[in-house]
């Protein structure tokens, strides 16, 4: 098969290039800037998220610690009160319902002595009178030396609950029993209310886990007493660090996170929102950027168009008078073209001195195209030329043919370069006296032609007269006398065939020649 070359456009126009380029680097830049611009608002958005679920995780972390703190000061008044009177039933029981139902910080009181045998409690629907504390969780809060705020269990009642616990201590230092103070953890306590009040509702949450990443609290209260999956904040609360950062939830979800630390129970409160709500205003904030830019932007490209055009513009004209010349216009044309910086400028001036040169030579051509190079007439070539201009334009003529009187014996007798002379002194004497719309042409050798236009059968007559008086009387530079014979014939218009017309001057030449030379035949 054939292989077939393709030549590829590798020229393009100007001004398509510019509107390419420029369109193509305003898309380009206005694309960079929604890009940045997408960028700068995302970073904004997470940044002041992350700011502001730290700052929510601290303020919960510090109002729950001021709770423990509150409940912890409360059971300490409460175990002073009771220390030197714990054979006092009344009191003793007085005391512990005052201390479960002056506030709502505790869900359920029990007071016991230093054996663990429960005296008082409230509710009184425990039923814990006279019972002796056995779980775990009491039998550490008895022994402890100070207040301690328990890991969460499920206590024996079914509830999931922390227990806070205060010794009571007698003025001189012995052990006599200890307050013991439980938060439920998935009932209404006032732990819960003052963390739930914080929740918003934008899929934001927070929930709490101890140093051994068990859940304290979660809106989802099934998930209370569980211990946290693989989650980075829970790993920093293990650590006992706050902060904040993006992460990812157990559930794998992209989460913007904020953790605090309560400094009484070491337990972490973490404040979180999805990512995807963080970053939900930044449609809204790339569509505001894009109204605000799209119009400068199109402003902008208008004017590096109007401009870029504006510097195409004499190139693009200068290019246009040099692809289509046009002899004597295209001067005037390419001297119109304001050229208004120095390289259009100096281009223009390139291409007028080219012009310059290249119209003086063709008019030189063309002269010498047209002209005789012995005598400087017309020749055969602008004879045929100016013959066809006349009968196109329907112009009358006459026409003279002449052809000068034996010649050969000049050239015989004087040499070439004599009958050269003679043949210069005829042309001279042609072109005497002609209008400017007249033709004198040296059509052959020695044969000479005379287009006269516009001029009737007589006057042309009386012209080849004139001229053949003339030469009849000048010497010739060989000191003869050169006669002419001459032929006229009259084209009038249409009618008239112009071959017939030109046969009919040379017959009549030819006639002048039989008749004697020296004369002039025109009928
Ligand atoms: N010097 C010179 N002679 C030329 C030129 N062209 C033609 N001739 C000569 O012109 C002469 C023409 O001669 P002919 O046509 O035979 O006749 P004639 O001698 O002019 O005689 P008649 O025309 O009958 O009067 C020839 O001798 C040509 O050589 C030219 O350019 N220069």
């Amino acid at each position: 098969m054939k292989s077939v070359r393709r030549r590829w456009p590798l020229v393009v126009n100007l001004r398509h290039l510019i509107i390419a380029l420029t369109t193509s680097s305003a898309v380009v830049s206005l694309l960079a800037t929604f890009y940045a611009s997408y960028k700068v608002q995302r970073q904004q958005l997470i940044a002041q998220s992350l700011e502001s679920n730290l700052a929510y995780a601290n303020k919960l972390a510090s109002s729950t610690d001021d709770y423990f703190k509150g409940v912890l000061q409360q059971m300490a008044y409460a175990a002073s009160q009771v220390a030197p009177a714990l054979n006092d039933t009344r009191r003793v029981d007085a005391e512990a319902r005052r201390l479960h139902l002056q506030t709502d910080s505790l869900n359920s009181v029990v007071i016991a002595d230093s054996a663990g045998r429960v005296l008082a409690d409230s509710p009184p629907q425990l039923n814990l009178r006279g019972s002796l504390l056995h779980t775990p969780q009491a039998t550490q809060a008895l022994e402890a030396a100070g207040p301690r705020v328990s890991a969460p269990y499920l206590a024996p009642s079914g509830n999931m609950l922390v227990l806070v616990s205060q010794p009571i201590v007698a003025a001189d230092g012995a052990r006599k029993g200890v307050i013991l103070g439980a938060i439920y953890l998935r009932q209404q306590s006032a732990l819960n209310k003052l963390l739930g009040t914080h929740y918003y509702h934008d899929g934001s949450y927070l929930y709490v886990v101890d140093r051994e990443r068990r859940i304290l609290y979660h809106p989802e209260t099934q998930r209370v007493g569980s211990v946290m999956g693989i989650n980075p904040a829970a790993d920093r609360i293990v650590q006992g660090v706050s902060g904040s950062e993006v992460l990812v939830n157990s559930r794998g979800v992209e989460m913007v996170a904020g953790y605090s630390i309560v400094p009484t129970t070491g337990w972490g409160i973490v404040v979180q929102r999805p990512l995807s709500a963080t970053l939900a205003p930044i449609g809204a904030l790339m569509r505001q950027v894009m109204e605000w830019t799209l119009p400068l932007a199109a402003v902008a490209l208008l004017l590096v168009w109007a401009f870029a055009l504006k510097i195409a513009s004499p190139l693009h004209a200068l290019a246009a008078t040099a692809a289509s010349y046009r002899p004597g216009e295209s001067d005037a044309r390419l001297r119109s073209i304001s050229s208004w910086y120095l390289e259009a400028a100096q281009l223009k001036k390139a291409m007028l001195r080219g012009l310059g040169v290249f119209d003086g030579n063709l008019r030189r051509l063309q002269k010498d195209a047209a002209t005789d190079p012995l005598t400087g007439l017309g020749n055969r070539r602008q004879f045929d030329f100016s013959l066809a201009v006349l009968t196109e334009g329907e112009t009358p003529f006459c026409v003279v043919l002449l052809d000068i009187d034996f010649f050969k014996q000049v050239n015989d007798r004087f040499g070439h370069n004599a009958g050269d002379a003679h043949l210069r002194q005829l042309a001279g004497l042609m072109a005497e006296g002609l209008r400017p719309e007249d033709l004198a042409c040296r059509i052959g050798g020695e044969e000479f032609a005379l287009l006269l236009p516009g001029t009737a059968l007589t006057e042309a007559v009386a012209i080849a007269e004139s001229l053949r008086r003339r030469a009849a009387e000048s010497a010739a530079p060989d000191g003869q006398a050169g006669t002419l014979s001459l032929g006229v014939a009259e084209w009038q218009g249409p009618d008239d065939d112009v071959e017939a017309v030109l046969r009919t001057a040379d017959e009549r030449l030819y006639a002048a020649k039989a008749q004697g030379r020296n004369r002039v035949v025109f009928g």
